[in-house]
């Protein structure tokens, strides 16, 4: 058996103000720093310790893993950052205020962008500072795997690579794994290890800060699953 730990960020600014985010590079709020530390007790509570680590290019999630290490004094393992872990992209709807745009759009429209499996929000101009054509860290990236704004779907498929590619063969190798990243590439992450329907995605939400530990077989099936809720 090996354990695979997934931990999305804690509280960050846009969150606490309830703007959506997705590729947005912002920081955590005070709260999500507590979070982040929080996730590390549970995690050192739980008797965890790491062999590697995952997470995105921004901040909120790379800040969480490391406080969460520090608290296990785990500041030393190998980390990879990787574009595939970011958020998904929220195209046009990047920095505006959630209950803004329910009011505009109808809450029904808006739930359907934030939880649908595959619809689109609308799509960013390539010349938005929030397009990450205009942002030196996807500098190396082929230009047309570059979104203008994702849905679960597309998120998935870039992600589900990294997993396969990279973080599948540490586990099989039984090494025990961290992954700190954002809401909705946890979403499909846990999607795809759980075999969930595009219908069922649509109800499951992963809380900040709180370690989601995955117990899984030599071929990577699920044998247990939980929340680590205590510190
Ligand atoms: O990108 C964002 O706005 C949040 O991190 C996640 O948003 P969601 O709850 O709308 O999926």
């Amino acid at each position: 058996m090996v354990k695979l730990v997934l931990v999305r960020h804690g509280e960050s600014e846009w969150n606490k103000a309830n703007l959506f985010t997705g590729w947005v590079d912002v920081d955590l709020s005070e709260q999500g720093v507590e979070e982040a530390k929080r996730a590390g007790r549970r995690l050192k509570a739980a008797g965890l310790s790491f062999d590697i680590a995952y997470t995105s290019v921004l901040k909120r999630a790379i800040k969480t893993l490391h406080y969460a290490l520090e608290e296990l004094d785990q500041l030393w393992i190998e980390e990879h950052k990787s574009w595939r872990l970011n958020e998904r992209h929220y195209g046009g709807l990047s920095g505006l205020d959630k209950k803004e745009t329910a009011e505009k759009y109808g809450a029904e429209q808006v739930h359907i962008w934030r939880r649908s499996y595959d619809e689109l929000p609308p799509l960013l101009d390539r010349d938005s500072p929030y397009h990450p054509a205009n942002d030196p860290r996807y500098k190396d990236l082929d230009p047309r795997s570059l979104p203008s704004g994702e849905n679960l779907k597309v998120t998935l498929e870039r992600v589900i690579p990294f997993w396969q590619d990279r973080i599948a063969p540490q586990l099989r190798d039984g090494r025990t794994v961290l992954v700190a990243a954002h809401g909705n590439s946890l979403r499909a992450l846990v999607k795809y290890l759980e075999s969930i329907s595009d219908e069922e995605i649509m109800n499951l939400n992963i809380p900040t800060g709180v370690p989601l530990v995955y117990e899984l077989s030599d071929d990577l099936a699920v044998e247990k699953k939980y929340y680590l809720e205590r510190d």
